[in-house]
């Protein structure tokens, strides 16, 4: 599956560490150091269109205009808990960016996403939004993420996750089809507890260490 709203990131670096992280025996350590890599890596493509402004600056011989990214007016938002591995390794090449977050967890019976924090900076009319969380599984955490951020009215808002599958790409393009997804690859489908095959497991529990 590939339109023009999705974009898979099919770079060899970032399907080795892909595949890196899939393996049941990666330890917590491995996985969490892959995933900052990793988002780096996605990080070159994901803001491959950000606006740059132009700006004076001396170099050693003479003064020159240059360009450069206005880093405030991106936000990078992660969506909790597991957002914050994506979030660490793309702040590694845009240290300037604003930061939002917002905490969801899925019901296990409902699979739907139950919200219990949400905090963005000031003036988000004014900024290009990147949402970060490493599964779009069902998507009903990326749609209730992005229509909370749709409230705010930001300029531009981008999704960037680690790993899809074809139900949770279906089900974000059709709440939100003006969002473009960014992922590592879409895999086969989704189990009947909503966990993607393949897939790599929990992220959030691998991240953390926490089963
Ligand atoms: O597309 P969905 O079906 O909504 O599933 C994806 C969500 O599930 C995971 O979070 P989880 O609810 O496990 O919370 P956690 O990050 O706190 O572990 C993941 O990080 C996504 O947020
Ligand atoms: O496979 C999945 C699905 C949802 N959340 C995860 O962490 N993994
Ligand atoms: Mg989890």
């Amino acid at each position: 599956m590939q339109d023009q709203n999705v974009h898979v990131i099919d770079h060899p670096l970032v399907q080795h560490k892909l595949s890196l992280m899939r393996n049941k025996e990666a330890s917590t350590n491995s996985f969490r150091r892959l995933l900052n890599e990793l988002s780096t890596l996605m990080a070159y493509e994901v803001t491959r269109d950000v606006p740059m402004q132009e700006v004076e600056i001396e170099t050693p011989l003479e003064t020159t205009r240059t360009k450069v990214i206005d880093g405030k007016k991106l936000v990078f938002v992660s969506i909790l808990r597991a957002g914050g591995g994506i979030l660490d390794g793309m702040l590694n090449v845009v240290p300037g960016a604003r930061v939002g977050h917002i905490g969801l967890y899925r019901d296990p019976k409902t699979l739907m996403a139950v919200e219990y924090y949400f905090k963005m900076p000031q003036h988000m009319a004014d900024r290009d939004v990147i949402v970060v969380d490493p599964m779009l599984a069902t998507g009903n955490s990326a749609i209730a993420a992005v229509e909370r951020l749709k409230e705010l009215g930001p300029r531009s808002i981008k999704f960037v996750c680690l790993l899809t599958c074809p139900e949770g790409v279906a089900a974000m393009q059709k709440a939100h089809p003006d969002v473009p997804i960014y992922t590592a690859a879409i895999d086969r489908e989704l189990n009947e507890h909503g966990y993607i095959l393949p897939g790599l497991g929990d992220a959030g529990d691998r991240i953390f260490g926490t089963k």
